[in-house]
């Protein structure tokens, strides 16, 4: 569009010097000029295009975009019609998509692809935060943040994990007395573990925690419900901006800004609640480490500085709205995909029992320690990471600048996905792909084996920060409910569905369960967290 313009700009300006010049050049002159500038322009335009990754034409203006249906699946088609790497114009951005897991972790081990690309969504969240920063200010966050959350026990080693391992028990604990209030009847888990996946990350990150039915976390969960079907719905608008003016879609845009400013709200009083009683010797949790960051640049005269001159605390709420999106929808998709597979596949469920019966016995719950010795327990959750692939293009990057990958230009500002889900299920790396066989994750003498090509928290510099907590929080709250649980399918019910929900993440679509009990009710203990909903 823009060298079509430019083009015309050129013929218009030769015309202008035709007339200026009058008489004086004659007119075919003028035109074997034009032609030969414009077959010049041609000329470049076509080897520009050409540098880029192969890939599918379009309409002018919207491109591909009218064909793209659900993203992952479309690209996942487009994959192995043109490669590893190809590219397609979605409106007025060019998307390149790589599916080969080597060429992914070539990509994102580089720093200019860590840049995320200019939509509006990116300028709805004003560049703050961690998961949307860019630069420097990502940088010196992602740094920060990595530090201060191994202190809080998002590590393997050392004092924090048992402290991250209590908190994730007492909400474990929590959760196993709710599910069997339920008494084997049928049950949206949904809701429960919404409930005890958010109190994980509420503790770690402001030191609350919500009951059951509390109002304040209903109203919370919703929000971030719908910023996750919101953003499916916006996200046409990324790529032709005036779609977000169309009837309907100018609201999805607007109320996705009145939900962040509701969530702001609720964080700002929190906030404020812990300025009020700050220790600056003891940090209880993240607000507090952020707050104590500010006070002591203050000291140091080096407040203007802070968040490369951001302001703070716009900066702290956005990133507890980012740990909060990203580390609970994550886990309780992750955990509901579990509750999905072990109903369609009741050997496998067996057999991850006879493992808890064998190895813990049946007088206490599973822990973290107990991680390395059930290994079949651990690999049927990476087995149902790789089937699920819950962030199929993980979070969309844009080069910095124009970098050439495999002999290709891949241009600054162009949107670049990893195509997870085309790796996970790449028969040339997997055998039988479809099938959920949890001992694909495990090596001839019994170990666990990681392949270099399941990277379901993304790879490279820009990989998921809370990998550590979501595997720990996984194995909890799954090992435990395995171990207490028969996990039934509901007399009369279809298996559920192996089509998920599109939105952020690729969540199951709404299913019913039973958990019929295999052993006593254990007692809940987190006395040391705030009950929101008790005042
Ligand atoms: C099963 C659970 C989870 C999965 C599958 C997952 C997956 C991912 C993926 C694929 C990315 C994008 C990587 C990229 O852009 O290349 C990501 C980024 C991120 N994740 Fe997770 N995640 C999970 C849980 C969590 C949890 C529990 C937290 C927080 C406590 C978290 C925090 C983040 C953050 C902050 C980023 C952005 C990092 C950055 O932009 O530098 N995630 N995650």
């Amino acid at each position: 569009m823009l060298t079509m313009l430019s083009n015309s700009r050129l013929l218009w300006g030769l015309w202008q010097v035709y007339n200026y010049c009058g008489t004086r050049i004659s007119l075919p002159l003028v035109v074997v000029a034009g032609v030969v500038v414009l077959a010049s322009r041609l000329v470049s335009m076509m080897r520009e295009i050409r540098s880029l990754p192969p890939g599918p034409w379009g309409p002018p203006v919207v491109g591909y975009l009218p064909f793209l249906g659900v993203r992952h699946k479309t690209f996942l088609e487009l994959a192995r019609n043109y490669g590893a790497l190809f590219s397609a114009r979605l409106g007025n951005q060019l998307t390149v998509v790589l599916s080969d897991y080597k060429l992914i972790r070539e990509a994102f081990r580089r720093e200019e692809f860590t840049g995320r690309p200019s939509t509006p969504l990116m300028h709805t969240l004003d560049g703050l935060g961690i998961i949307n920063s860019e630069g420097r200010l990502w940088k010196s966050q992602r740094r920060f943040l990595h530090d201060k959350l191994r202190e809080f026990g998002m590590t393997y080693m050392g004092n924090g994990k048992k402290v991250m391992e209590g908190r994730i028990k007492n909400e474990v604990h929590e959760l196993i007395a709710n599910i069997h209030r339920s008494e084997g009847a049928p049950v949206d888990a949904n809701p429960l573990l919404a409930l005890g996946v958010s109190n994980v990350i509420c503790g770690i990150t402001m030191s609350v925690r919500f009951n059951h039915g509390d109002e304040r976390f209903e109203r919370l969960n919703n929000l971030i419900e719908e910023g996750m079907r919101l953003f499916g719905e916006v996200h046409y608008g990324e790529y032709v901006p005036l779609y977000n003016y169309l009837p309907g879609k100018a609201q999805a845009q607007e109320k996705v800004v009145k939900n962040r400013e509701e969530m702001f709200v609720f964080y700002q009083t929190l906030i404020d609640e812990h300025r009020e009683t700050l220790n600056l010797d003891n940090a209880r949790d993240l607000i507090d480490v952020y707050l104590i960051e500010i006070e002591k640049a203050k000291i140091e005269g080096r407040a203007g500085e802070l968040f490369e001159g951001r302001d703070h605390e716009l900066q702290i709420k956005q990133i507890l709205g980012d740990l909060f999106s990203a580390g609970m929808e994550t886990i309780k998709s992750s955990l509901l995909w579990m509750l999905v597979f072990m109903l369609r596949n009741p050997d496998v469920k067996r057999l991850v029992q006879e493992e808890l019966d064998t190895v813990i016995g049946r007088d206490r719950l599973p822990t973290i320690e107990d991680m390395p010795t059930l290994p079949y327990t651990e690999t049927t959750i990476l087995e149902t990471l790789r089937m699920s692939s819950i962030v199929p293009l993980a979070t969309t990057h844009s080069p910095t600048k124009d970098v050439h990958l495999n002999g290709y230009r891949i241009p600054a500002g162009s949107q670049v996905v990893p195509l997870i889900n085309c790796v996970h299920m790449d028969p040339n790396l997997w055998d039988e792909p479809t099938k959920f066989n949890p001992s694909r994750f495990i090596d001839d003498t019994g170990k666990i084996r990681r392949p270099e090509f399941f990277m379901p928290f993304g790879v490279g510099r820009r990989m998921c920060l809370g990998d550590v907590l979501a595997r720990m929080e996984m194995f909890m709250f799954f090992a435990c409910m395995m171990h207490q649980f028969d996990v039934q399918m509901v007399a009369g019910d279809a298996p559920p569905s192996l089509e998920g929900t599109v939105g952020a993440t690729i969540a199951p679509k709404a299913f019913r369960v039973r958990f019929v009990p295999r052993t006593v009710p254990v007692v809940p203990d987190h006395a040391h967290l705030r009950h929101v909903g008790a005042h």
